[in-house]
């Protein structure tokens, strides 16, 4: 019969109060253990949303050393959980102590059995909230696996991913550093039918260039001075699967008409070695550069681009991506708050709107950074904008407001109604359903030259 009811802990070392707090609770399926390790073996086999902990605890009942170490130790298990802690008049400082640790509340000893039940109800209500969100934060709201997204700019291309990964071709992911071209091209793979064979990602920037060729295509034993075993290149390890090529702007041009020949052929050679090995790998690639410039001023071969372009994303940047910024950083806390068995923490107001005014010049990459650092140092249970080190005035985005915006839009209107009534007010104002004092108006506001023709 237990089972439709919440489960409680009760961790109280005193036999009388145990009891009391059983029959207090009794709409609860009340869990109950006298001492720390017990608290923590029920704790392992049940996982109540919440507990309730009398600090004083064997060994050390007249102190608290043994209630905090148990309170952190529940935590780090579940950092979710709503630990609400019994305390003495005396005991006040230690009480705070464990607010400071994460407990959710305390109550005074002796216990009003009808605040208790309030305190728990709340605690329930807050759990089910946070575990809820965490469970959105950490996957729902992500139309591709790993990729956390909800502005229409990036939904467009997570549909966009879902179409070119069933087709066998070339993906080349424009973007700036940090926006997460990798992870969108692991996104193209998983849902391809590749997806059970290999994903091999070479990063062209960060392997020397006279490594480079090697580390591509493999090299035979004795090929070059310390070619000491065969050694299988990338291109073949990605055999059947997927070869990302990050940073293919940064590729040597030697090196480009070697992966040009091997895009026609699909066979290779290793260094050193003489037969041809046909290696069957969808290619995808990014960069961060300006590809067309660089084909311009003759650093990329326009016929590798076009092999490896036969449809192009562009990842936007952060800053362009509305909405994001702030799911994105929630996503962050609540990972790193499960990496790290942290207590999870808040944003407060000011810590969500320096995020949301902030440009992201790292992007997304930069965002987590500061989440996870925040995480990390930040005391107490929320997150500020000084935790995440986002407090001086730069790099802020200028918010234009709803006025604004909505000015600016009436002026793109009645140029375009101008343009097309060949400047004719009487008619332009008719095409947007205004009086023409109101037209004039918008006209004016905005500083337009008002020498248009008028039929009246
Ligand atoms: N939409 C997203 N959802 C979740 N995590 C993301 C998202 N975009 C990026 N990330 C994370 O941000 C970090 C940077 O992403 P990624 O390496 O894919 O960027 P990139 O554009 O390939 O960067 P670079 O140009 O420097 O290679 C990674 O840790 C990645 O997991």
């Amino acid at each position: 019969m237990n089972d439709d009811k919440r489960k409680i802990l009760v961790i109280e070392d005193d036999l009388g109060l145990r009891t009391q707090l059983k029959w207090a609770l009794a709409n609860f399926e009340v869990l109950v253990a006298e001492d720390g390790p017990k608290a923590l073996h029920q704790f392992e086999r049940k996982r109540p949303p919440v507990v309730i902990l009398d600090l004083g605890l064997p060994p050390d009942p007249n102190g608290a050393s043994e209630g905090l170490a148990t309170l952190e130790k529940l935590l780090k298990l579940a950092p979710l959980t709503k630990v609400i802690v019994a305390s003495g008049n005396d005991e006040r400082g230690n009480a705070l102590k464990a607010i400071e640790l994460g407990a959710y509340d305390f109550y005074p000893k002796p216990a009003d059995l009808d605040v208790m039940r309030l305190i728990i109800d709340r605690a329930l209500t807050l759990h089910d909230l946070e575990e809820e969100n965490e469970q959105l934060a950490l996957g729902r709201t992500s139309p591709l696996a790993g990729l956390v997204a909800s502005s229409p700019e990036m939904l467009g291309l997570c549909r966009s991913a879902e179409r070119v990964a069933t087709a066998n071709i070339a993906v080349l992911i424009t973007g700036e550093s940090g926006t997460g071209k990798e992870i969108l091209a692991r996104a193209v793979h998983d849902l391809s039918a590749r997806a059970h064979q290999r994903f091999v990602a070479i990063n062209c920037a960060a392997i020397p260039d006279n490594l480079l060729e090697s580390e591509l295509f493999g090299h035979e034993k004795g090929a070059f001075t310390g070619a000491v075993k065969q050694t299988i290149g990338k291109v073949e390890q990605a055999h059947h699967g997927t070869l990302f090529l990050d940073e293919i702007g940064d590729m040597p041009l030697s090196l480009q008409a070697k992966l040009l020949r091997f895009l026609q052929n699909r066979t290779i050679e290793r260094i050193g070695g003489r037969k041809e090995i046909e290696v069957d790998v969808r290619v995808l690639s990014a960069t961060n550069r300006d590809l067309a410039a660089m084909m311009t001023d003759g650093s990329f071969r326009e016929d590798l681009y076009y092999r490896l372009n036969e449809v192009s994303m562009h990842m936007p940047p952060l800053r362009d991506r509305p909405g994001d910024a702030i799911l994105l950083a929630r996503y962050f806390r609540a990972k790193y708050a499960k990496d790290f068995q942290r207590a999870p923490k808040t944003f407060t107001t000011d810590a969500l709107a320096a995020i949301a005014r902030y440009r992201w010049p790292g992007n997304v990459r930069e965002l987590e950074n500061r989440v996870k650092r925040a995480m990390l140092m930040a005391d107490g249970k929320a997150i500020s904008s000084a935790d995440l080190e986002l407090c001086d005035d730069t790099d802020i985005l200028q918010m234009p407001t709803l006025r604004q915006i909505r000015a600016q839009a009436e002026a793109e209107a009645v140029l375009r109604a101008l343009a097309i009534t060949d400047n004719n007010v009487s008619d332009a104002s008719q095409l947007l359903g205004v009086s023409r004092p109101t037209l004039y108006e918008i006209m004016h506001a905005a500083n337009m030259p008002i020498n248009r023709r008028d039929r009246s």
